[in-house]
Formats: structure tokens, sequence, C-alpha cells
């Protein structure tokens, strides 16, 4: 099957993923990813974390990720130089923010962030990593100031850079939002003012978003992160799926990790079903998603929501080869299979039970990748 997508991971958070599920959003970044996030500055810290979440998300399948790293330019630029290493396609991006009074030490100066994403992005394209490239990284409206998000809205666009970042995930950030931008209409207003909405941008959560904001993303070409876990693990919303499809706005699935415990898109593609069941039992006339749906968006749906569905997201003639081989009947693996099936029960018993141990291959731009390869001696 083609290799998934995950269009939004923290790289940086995967060293408490499975903890620290208990508080809603704004606390839980206070409490616990800010000062896990600060310790980045560590460069042997960062090259241990960063290596296990790439040969993680390689294992289970993740041929693309989208990752946030830190603040931190030089430990950003190692997380690129693992995931080459290892032969992940990847977009990474140094987090910026000049705004956080709850954890002061973990933030940046304004002229000190622009800077450090220029020098981030000039280092990285400077290393011709064929496929890791930079993505500007605004970490969400309320941890910038406006005068960022402008800067770092000219930058990207200068430079036809991708670019991600957080929108309407949580009540609360939605209010906050309001508060610090009284003069935008909306949170993905305030986007927009800063040229931060391109056909290169990504946008996890948006679980409280309006129709009229869903129209200014699919106007502006900008696309949306569905990452379920994490929307169920800090209680932050669940996003109608069907209505974002219906509006024509692109969509990949993500796992969020850490607000979503785990790094497997296969329980990104589980809890995008379940969020859909739990709309259907809210309200049985809505359309539930399919699971070739769901499949569909962790694939082809990733490559279109990051633009790169030219080289990624499925089989067509012309693209690269990314691909996972699977084996339903793996011995060792969770499926038991009782009898012959038709290829498309197979694939509803890998999504739903499988894990790791039924991708026997990985394959990236034609390269496989898993099995890693062994050290040379
Ligand atoms: N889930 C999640 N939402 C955010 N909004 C701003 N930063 C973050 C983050 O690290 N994780
Ligand atoms: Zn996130």
């Amino acid at each position: 099957m083609p290799g998934m997508i995950d269009s939004h991971i923290h790289a940086s958070q995967y060293s408490y993923a499975g903890t620290a599920l208990d508080l809603p959003l704004l606390q839980w970044l206070s409490t616990y990813t800010f000062p896990v996030e600060s310790r980045f500055k560590d460069l042997e810290f960062a090259k241990k974390v960063y290596t296990q979440v790439v040969k993680r998300t390689l294992r289970n399948g993740t041929t693309t990720a989208c990752y946030f790293a830190t603040i931190h330019t030089d430990a950003s630029l190692l997380l690129g130089q693992i995931a080459n290493e290892f032969g992940q396609r990847a977009l990474v991006g140094k987090v910026c923010m000049d705004r956080n009074n709850s954890v002061k030490h973990y933030r940046e100066t304004t002229q000190e962030s622009q800077e450090e994403t220029c020098r981030f992005i000039v280092e990285l394209l400077n290393k011709k990593y064929p496929l890791v490239k930079p993505v500007v990284t605004p970490r969400f409206a309320p941890s910038c100031t406006g005068a960022l998000l402008g800067q770092l809205g000219s930058i990207a666009k200068n430079n036809h850079l991708h670019i991600q970042s957080h929108v309407s995930e949580n009540i609360e950030e939605v209010n906050l939002v309001k508060e610090l931008f009284p003069e935008s209409e909306s949170y993905t207003d305030v986007y927009h003012k800063y040229n931060l909405l391109t056909d290169k941008t990504v946008l996890a959560h948006g679980c409280h978003l309006t129709d009229k904001e869903l129209d200014l993303l699919r106007e502006t070409g900008a696309s949306l992160s569905h990452c379920p876990s994490s929307n169920f693990s800090l209680c932050s919303g669940v996003l109608n799926v069907r209505n974002v499809l219906n509006r024509k706005v692109k969509l990949g699935l993500g796992t969020d990790v850490a607000g979503g415990y785990s790094a497997s898109m296969l329980d990104a593609v589980r809890r995008t079903l379940d969020a859909s069941k739990v709309l259907t039992i809210q309200d049985p006339d809505h359309d539930t998603l399919t699971f070739e749906e769901v499949f569909r968006l962790a694939t082809l749906g990733g490559s279109q929501a990051l633009s790169l569905d030219d080289q990624t997201g499925n089989f067509v003639v012309g693209k690269d080869f990314d691909a996972l081989r699977v084996n339903v009947a793996a011995p060792g693996a969770p499926i038991d299979l009782i009898q012959s099936e038709e290829p498309k029960i197979l694939l509803e018993k890998f999504l739903n039970l499988g894990d790791d141990r039924n991708i026997v291959e990985v394959f990236v731009a034609g390269r496989r990748v898993v099995p890693f390869a062994e050290p040379v001696e």
C-alpha cells in the first residue's frame, strides 16, 4: 500500500508520549510541553529523542512526516539530518514564538525568531537533502506577536516555503485569540491578515472553525490536519471531517504527538473513524466516514494537504515509490486470518487490527528504509 503521511507531529514531544494527558490545551502547554521543549538546547538530548521518533514513525509506516521541532535552530537542523539519514520524507519546522508568559525562558525575541528562522531555512536548504525541506512554523497565534506573524508570512512568500501552525483547537484558545487580536474577524483571519494562508499552509485541528473560516481556507488553498487522538486526549473538540470535505478544504491526518499519545498513523486512522462515529451518535443523519475514505485521508489526502501530491500519496506513474509491504498474516503479528479474504477486507483488517509487526518493509522514493540498514563497521 502507499506509505502513510503524518501531516502534523511534534518530534520534540516524543519523550513524553503516552503521559501527561490530564489537562486542557493551554494548561497542558505550560505544565508539560514548554518545560520539555526548552531542553532541546541540549543537542545530545535532541539527538536521542529525534533519532527515536524518526525510527518509530518509519517502522510504523510513516513515509512522510511534517514535524514541529522547537525554537532551537541547531537542534531543528539535527532533526532534518536524522530524517535524511534514515531516509524519511520530511518537512521540518523550527518553532517560532516571541510570546510566552507562562514559561518565560522558553521564548525568543521577535528579532531572534525572524533571524533564526532565516538561518534555519538557509542552512537546511544548503544541505541539499533530497527529501527533507524546511517549513515556516509560527507555533500558533497566541504565542506570536502580529509583528512576528507578518515577518514569517513574508519569509514564506519570498522563498515559496511551506507553512504550518495550529488553529481553533480548543474553545479557551479561540477566546484568547479574540482577546489578543481584536481587530481580526476570526482566528483564521489572523493568519490571513499576515499572509500565512497559502496553498502550502497546513493548520492542525480546526475543531471549532466556522463555515466562513473553512471557506477562507478553501479560497486560499490552505489545508487542515485532523488530529483526533489529540482532540480526544486533551478534550479539545470533535472535528466534523465530513463538513470539511463537503466544503472542499484539503485535509490530511496527524498524530499530533504528544497531545496524541501514539506515533502510529494507524492510531490516527482508528481515531478518525471513532470521531466520525461520535458525530453519528450525536446526530444519526451524520454521514459517517468509511474506512476507505479514511485510508485515502491517511495517504493521498495527506499528500494533498502538504502540497506534495505531485511526489507521493499513491502509485500514480511518475510519483516516487513511497510504499509499505504489509503482511496481514505475519507470524507473531496481532491478526488471525481464519479464511482467505479479498484485498479490501485484508486492508480493513490491517487498518483496524494491525501494527508494525505487519509492516514488513517500508520504501521511500524507491529506497528500502525498513528494516533499518545495518550500521557499516
Ligand atoms: N496539540 C497542540 N496544540 C498546540 N497549540 C500550540 N502548540 C501546541 C502543541 O504543541 N500541541
Ligand atoms: Zn500540534
